[in-house]
Order: structure tokens, then C-alpha cells, then sequence
């Protein structure tokens, strides 16, 4: 079993690796009560779950909420403090979310908020949960405007990263989830890089040891970059923080809320490092070789990379609500060469404009 501690106010452990979801017990020390926030895949599994937990004298709930990012809406929110209400959980008592990235912000945001701060554990059952959303305690809901618009910074007790509850996780899935490992090896680890072109089938195999080592880097990397600006307060040209995480998401973010919610986060994502690599070409000195070869990776791990279905100024607008954003300045994360992160402050529209036509499929 693999390890990686995060750093933040009250320090708490990534566990990786086949089995790790017997450390759930310990990490409810103190809890009389536990709600089990899941999604319907995961139904059996919560179950399962909360059956063990009640033999051990825990009074459990299992909370089933809607199917991907139908779960990170107000009305849902709502509902989970009704039944939080109904069990009584109070603020010994622990909020478990077990599902993909959209469970596990909903139920960080549910702990967060429910009698202004329980404890929360994470049990990420997609690639891109465990890599990356259920890390570093960002939780939160999106709403029309936009992706994660509303939520808070709230750090679990702990992480379980389970590979055994991955398989049988669709590919397009495993694909997705292989945008945010493939984004750490962009901005910080190019190990990353090194490893899925050597091979990039055993890359998307859920049951390889270079899969495993994937996983592990990545969640370092996360790990790192949230253990030294928790709250994504450190920013400048030459020092950024915990924004580098945000690569690609810009743009990302905004073809999301143009395809009302119903696209894989890592698809998006992987359009808006094309996006960004294509800015830092032009404003950050990024090398033409560098931007093809993300164009390479991402479609190696099946990822898309052009993108013609919004309209421009539609997703210009949005891009305006970015978190990044400061006044009417837009401010993207770009890369100088690989590794090496930077923010682009104000970039001029016709250049955006290019980039953006840099994506047509037919470009
Ligand atoms: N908080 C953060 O720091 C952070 C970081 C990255 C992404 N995110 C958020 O995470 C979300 C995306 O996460 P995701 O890609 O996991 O999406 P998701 O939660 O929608 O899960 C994707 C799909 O996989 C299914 N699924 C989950 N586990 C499964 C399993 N073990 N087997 C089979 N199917 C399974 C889900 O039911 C869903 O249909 C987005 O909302 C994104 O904004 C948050
Ligand atoms: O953890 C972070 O910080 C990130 O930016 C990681 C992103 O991959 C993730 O999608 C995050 O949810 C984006 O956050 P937001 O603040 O842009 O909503
Ligand atoms: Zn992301």
C-alpha cells in the first residue's frame, strides 16, 4: 500500500492501492453516527459498507444522490441536510462520500456546510477521484453560471484510494480520469509523461503496476502543490501555487457549462490544455514541439483534443467567471516549458481568438 500525507491545517494520509478501503474503520474513531454519501453505482458497495460499520456499533445512513454531475446541484445539497437532519449526524460524527469526483465534491461540501463543519472521509471509486478530487479538499457544487461556483476548502480525515474498486470502471472513464494525471506531468512531473508514452495501453490498464505508479505520482504531485498553498492564495508570474492544479481549466471549465454538465470532466479538461498550451506557445514562450506533444498524449490515452461545438463568445463570457479571475482580468495558468508553470495575465483576445480556432477539427 502506497502513502502520501497532505500537509495542511490538520495533516491527513492518501492511502493507494488494492484493499485500502479497510482503512475506513480507523479513520471513524470518535463517530457515533455515519452518513455514506454514494452514488447508484456504488449502491451495493455503501451498503456493504454500512453493514460492517453497524456490526462494529456505528449507526450508519447511506444517502444515494444522483449520477455524476447531477449530484453537485442545489437541490441535491438541500436534500443531504434533510437527511443528515433526520439521522441526527452531529459534529463528532463523520460524512463519508464513496463515487467519482462529482460525489466526493458534493459530500466534501455536504461535511463542509452541515452544522458549519464535520468531518468527512473520502472514498474516490473513479481514476480522476482518486488522482485528483477527493485530494486537497476543494468541495463544491456547480450551478448554471458555472463549474464549482459555489463551495468551500474543506480537508477530509483521510483518503482511501481503493484500486480494486476500479475495475470494471468504463475506459472513456479511465480516459478522463488520465487528463488530470497526464495535467501533473505537464506542469510538475514529466516522469508522468515519460511513463504513459513508453507505453501508453498498460498506461490506460487499470491492473498494471505502471497504472499503480501513475496514480501514486499524480496523487504526489496534488499532494505537494495543496501542502504548500492549501487555500490557492499564493500566486505571481514566478511562484505559482496551488493554481498550477488549474491548467487547462479555464477553457475547460467554460465548455462544461456550455455542454450543460453532461460532458467527463478530463474530456474538457484535455481541450483546455490544448488551449493553454497553445496560449503559452504564443505568450509564455512554450515550445512548438511541447504543444504537439500534448496534442499526442492526450489522444494517446483517448482524449480529445478538438473542439468546434460552442460558441466563442459564449465561452469567453464564461471564462470572465473563472476562480482565477481578478476584476476584468483574466489570468490563466500557462507553462514556460514543461514543468515549469506560470501565470498569463490579460491575454490579448486575437490571441485568444487564435487559439481558439487552433481547436477547430478542421484546423
Ligand atoms: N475537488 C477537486 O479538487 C476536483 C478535482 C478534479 C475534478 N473535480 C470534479 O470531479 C468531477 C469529475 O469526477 P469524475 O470524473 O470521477 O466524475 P463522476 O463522479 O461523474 O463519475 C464518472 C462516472 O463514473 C461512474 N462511476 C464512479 N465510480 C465507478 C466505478 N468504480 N465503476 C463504474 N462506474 C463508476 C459514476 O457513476 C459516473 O457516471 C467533476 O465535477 C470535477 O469538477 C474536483
Ligand atoms: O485542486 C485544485 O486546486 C484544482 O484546480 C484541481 C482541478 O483539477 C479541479 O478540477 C478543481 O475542482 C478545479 O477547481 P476550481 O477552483 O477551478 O473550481
Ligand atoms: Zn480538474
Amino acid at each position: 500500500m502506497a502513502e502520501v500525507e497532505v500537509r495542511a491545517e490538520r495533516p491527513y494520509r492518501v492511502q493507494i492501492g488494492a484493499g485500502a478501503l479497510s482503512g475506513l474503520p480507523e479513520l471513524l474513531q470518535g463517530a457515533r453516527r455515519v452518513a455514506i454519501l454514494h452514488a447508484g453505482v456504488m449502491a451495493d458497495r455503501a451498503h456493504t459498507v454500512a453493514h460492517e460499520l453497524a456490526a462494529d456499533g456505528l449507526q450508519t445512513t447511506c444517502i444515494e444522490v444522483p449520477d455524476g454531475e447531477g449530484a453537485k446541484t442545489g437541490e441535491v445539497l438541500l436534500h443531504c441536510w434533510d437527511r443528515l437532519a433526520e439521522a441526527g449526524l452531529t459534529r463528532s460524527d463523520v460524512v463519508v462520500g464513496l463515487g467519482g469526483g462529482a460525489t466526493t465534491d458534493l459530500a466534501g461540501f455536504v461535511a463542509a456546510s452541515w452544522l458549519r463543519g464535520v468531518g468527512f472521509v473520502s472514498i474516490p471509486t473513479t481514476v480522476l477521484a482518486m488522482v485528483d478530487a477527493a485530494v486537497g479538499g476543494k468541495t463544491g457544487i456547480n450551478i448554471t453560471a458555472g463549474k464549482n461556483l459555489v463551495g468551500a476548502f474543506h480537508e477530509p480525515l483521510g483518503v482511501l484510494c481503493d484500486l480494486d474498486l476500479l475495475v470494471g470502471l468504463p475506459e472513456r472513464e479511465v480516459s478522463s480520469g488520465l487528463a488530470e494525471v497526464v495535467k501533473c506531468g505537464f506542469i510538475a512531473d514529466e516522469r508522468i509523461l515519460e511513463l504513459v508514452e513508453q507505453d501508453p495501453a498498460e498506461a490506460r490498464d487499470v491492473t498494471s503496476v505502471r497504472f499503480a505508479t501513475l496514480v501514486r505520482r499524480a496523487v504526489q504531485v496534488k499532494a505537494q502543490t495543496v501542502s504548500t498553498d492549501l487555500r490557492e492564495a499564493t500566486s505571481s508570474a514566478d511562484r505559482v501555487g496551488r493554481e498550477a492544479l488549474n491548467y487547462g481549466h479555464t477553457l475547460g471549465h467554460a465548455i462544461e457549462a456550455a455542454q450543460h454538465f453532461t460532458w467527463r470532466h478530463g474530456e474538457a479538461i484535455s481541450i483546455g490544455m490544448v488551449f493553454a498550451a497553445e496560449v503559452s506557445h504564443r505568450l509564455a514562450g512554450l515550445a512548438a514541439d511541447d504543444v504537439a506533444r500534448h496534442r499526442r498524449l492526450l489522444s494517446q490515452v483517448g482524449l480529445p483534443t478538438a473542439y468546434n461545438a460552442a460558441d466563442w463568445n459564449q465561452l469567453r463570457a464564461t471564462m470572465s467567471l473563472d476562480k482565477k479571475a481578478r476584476g476584468d482580468q483574466l489570468r490563466m495558468v500557462g507553462l514556460r516549458r514543461m514543468g515549469e508553470v506560470t501565470i498569463v495575465d490579460s491575454p490579448p483576445e486575437q490571441v485568444l481568438l487564435e487559439c481558439w480556432q487552433a481547436l477547430d477539427p478542421g484546423a
